[in-house]
């Protein structure tokens, strides 16, 4: 297959003129955002590698991010120079470079105007154990672009602008299709990760549900039990970023129906259903991922069992325990007026910090958008009276100051918060 060059930004716009105007228009918007990659540290960086006569491009998903209109996260560079060569270019001008690990790899990294650069130099997979790979350097383009995951991330950028696109990465991020470089089944092979970024990125990517290859979709189904050899680490930090994304409910529809759950840790029977509702219902809030997973997760056993697995931070593990626990019986109140008050009550009751958010979390579940938006602006009302304040009017039994301040907590309570310290404190003279 031959390589094509596509030449963007300014030269399409003044070369090309018969491209559509949606073409140009998009092609537009790439510029600026091409554009603004040229900081002093990347300026400082192209010369370098021009003057020693090594290719320097942009790589993988920074380029897929521009082509789309968007800034990318990080920018990675791949290039035609070895590490070894890298490094002699960087010493000799005193550029510093930063953490090594990656060299085995072929990454170095490079400090330039207070900015790092990731730069890797083309390589071959030449083994490969389904997790990690032994690597060989080359300075065939092409053969880096093969050994990558989807066609949308095997692009390379030139700093001229120029685009080489060697498997139509364009065209499918145009089409907006998700595709394996090459054999999807040897791609998975080489790092069965490459299942969940499949999912990740048709999220990202697609416009409908259902839109896949079936070729894909074998490919998947007949590697799943891969995935159990990849650590549990990488497996949530994929999956988290799939269950914000966009059609989540569709790809966790289809990670049941792959097959693939047994081996990342997720309960088999579980009520889709449930799943269905609560992902429409969380449309537009900005759940956290837990909060949608959670919806599979019967009991606090079950999300214990997918932290043995997935190694959730204590964080999500209490969220997903609490909206396990809470989602049927912390429910808004019968009248209209207090729907809050069972959620206020509960946070002030439980005296920890991270509780509101918890509830936050629990009304994006439940769908309750109206009262969402309430709590988000209420702030817990800080009780106001303390055991120095009992000492002072002659209670000196710690026992004693402990049960008084039970009992004005829920004087407190019962006035929604409103009494003011001597209000409390007078119920206590008058009783
Ligand atoms: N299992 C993997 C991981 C990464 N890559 C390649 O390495 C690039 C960079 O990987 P990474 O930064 O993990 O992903 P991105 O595609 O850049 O996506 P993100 O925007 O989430 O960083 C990818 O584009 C892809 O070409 C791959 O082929 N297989
Ligand atoms: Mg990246």
């Amino acid at each position: 297959m031959w390589g094509r060059g596509f030449l963007i930004p300014q030269v399409i716009n003044t070369l090309r003129l018969t491209w559509s105007h949606r073409h140009f228009f998009t092609m537009q918007l790439k510029t600026k955002e091409f554009q603004s990659l040229f900081t002093d540290g990347l300026n400082a960086l192209a010369e370098i590698f021009q003057k020693h006569r090594f290719e320097l491009r942009i790589a993988g998903g920074a380029v897929r991010d521009l082509l789309s209109g968007q800034q990318p996260q990080d920018v990675d560079f791949a290039t035609t120079a070895t590490p070894e060569e890298m490094k002699r270019m960087f010493q000799a001008v005193g550029i510093r470079m930063i953490n090594n690990k990656g060299e085995k790899h072929g990454t170095i990294t490079a400090r330039l105007h207070n900015e790092n650069f990731e730069v890797t130099t083309l390589r071959v997979d030449v083994q490969t154990d389904g997790r990690h790979a032994e690597v060989e350097f080359t300075t065939d383009w092409q053969k880096d672009a093969e050994r990558r995951d989807l066609t949308i991330n095997s692009m390379f950028l030139g700093l001229d602008g120029t685009l080489y696109d060697y498997f139509q990465g364009y065209e499918d991020l145009q089409n907006k299709k998700v595709r394996f470089v090459g054999n999807s089944a040897l791609r998975i092979q080489e790092d069965y990760l490459r299942i969940l970024r499949y999912f990740r990125f048709y999220g990202r990517v697609a416009s409908e549900p259902g839109q896949h290859d079936s070729d894909t979709l074998e490919a998947i189904r007949d590697n799943a039990s891969g995935l159990a050899g990849i650590s549990g680490e990488r497996i949530w930090v994929e999956l988290k970023k799939m269950l914000v994304g966009n059609h989540a409910s569709h790809l966790l529809e289809l990670i049941y129906e792959l097959d693939l759950t047994q081996y990342i840790g997720l309960p088999a029977d579980v009520c889709i259903e449930e799943m269905k509702q609560v992902y429409q219902r969380t449309q537009g809030c900005s759940p956290k991922p837990m909060t949608v997973l959670s919806a599979l997760l019967r009991s606090p056993e079950e999300v214990e069992r997918l932290d043995l697995r997935l190694k959730l931070s204590r964080e999500e593990k209490t969220l997903g325990i609490f909206l396990v626990k809470h989602r049927r019986d912390l429910v808004k109140g019968q009248d209209e007026k207090e729907g809050l008050k069972p959620f206020t009550d509960f946070i002030i009751d439980s005296r920890e910090p991270d509780t509101q958010s918890k509830v936050l979390e629990l009304l994006k579940y439940q769908g309750e958008k109206k009262l969402l938006a309430e709590l988000s602006r209420w702030a817990i009302p800080r009780f106001p009276v303390s055991g120095h304040d009992l000492r002072r009017l002659g209670i000196t039994s710690g026992k004693e100051i402990g049960t008084t301040l039970q009992e004005l907590r829920d004087v407190w309570k019962k006035s929604r918060y409103r009494l003011t310290k001597e209000e409390l404190l007078s119920t206590i003279s008058t009783s």
